[in-house]
């Protein structure tokens, strides 16, 4: 199977600090990919190159088989790569349809009847239908967080980052949440980065965990799980939070 994505020793040093270090990552099409590591392992950094936020200092992000290494943001959005926070920051007073309609209007245009079932159907899979006059600002902390994915989502991305994204969610939006991604198992390809490891081992097909910039391990959760370095690195304090 060719990835849809693929880092070459990507690098990023911040002066005499490498945050990233010649990170080598394959992520195949449809793919649930977690990545780990300890707070500086260089996660952020990490999807912040493969979003164009951050220029590299050395090594190349493909794409699909093009290298977009250079490219800007808006680029890589119209390729299919989508960062929640960086292109759906949720319009506060604007009502929860209306923030949707906008995602979807970058894919579907004027078309208002294809905009108004696109936002029908996004509610519905994060499971906001009923919401839709309420203003952003209005829902809480955790609906917005899914109101933030539904705008992801209902721009039909073939890679979609997700930040965090169970950060701060009750319990039930956590299942909610588990649920839509094993949904789009297959549709979408997905890199989560995340530190609540049941979320993780449950969702994830592979593991890379990153620590101090490199690669210490990639692999099914399982063997992730067993792995004596990552359990030394990482999961022995974190996985007991
Ligand atoms: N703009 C910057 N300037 C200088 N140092 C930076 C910058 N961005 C990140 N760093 C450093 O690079 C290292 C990796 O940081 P990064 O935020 O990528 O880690 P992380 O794994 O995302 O951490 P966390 O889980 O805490 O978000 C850290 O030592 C951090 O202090």
């Amino acid at each position: 199977m060719s990835a849809l994505l693929s880092t070459r020793a990507l690098s990023r040093s911040f002066g005499g600090l490498r945050a990233v270090h010649e990170v080598d990552l394959d992520l195949g099409p449809g793919e649930v990919r977690a990545l780990i590591g300890p707070n500086g392992a260089g996660k952020t950094t990490f999807v912040s190159m493969l979003i164009g936020r951050v220029a590299p200092s050395s090594g190349r992000v493909l794409f699909d088989g093009q290298d977009i290494t250079r490219r800007p943001a808006h680029a890589r959005v119209r390729l299919g790569l989508a960062y929640t926070f960086q292109i759906t920051s949720v319009f506060a007073r604007l009502p929860v349809a209306e923030n949707v309609a906008l995602a979807a209007r970058r894919r579907l245009g004027r078309d208002r009847a294809a905009v108004a079932a696109e936002v029908a159907r996004t509610l519905g899979r994060v499971g906001l239908t009923g919401r839709e006059k309420i203003a952003a600002a209005d829902l809480s902390y955790g609906h917005q967080r899914l109101l933030e994915l539904a705008m992801g989502l209902a721009q039909a991305p073939r890679l979609l980052i997700l930040d965090e994204p169970t950060q701060g969610l009750s319990e039930p939006e956590i299942e909610t949440f588990k649920a839509l991604v094993r949904t789009l198992a297959g549709e979408t390809a997905i890199l989560l980065i995340e530190h609540n490891m049941g979320v993780v081992m449950e969702l994830a097909d592979r593991i890379t965990v990153l620590d101090a910039g490199v690669v210490l391990a990639e692999g099914a959760p399982a063997a992730i799980r067993a792995d004596a370095r990552v359990q030394a690195a990482y999961l022995g304090t974190a996985a007991d939070a």
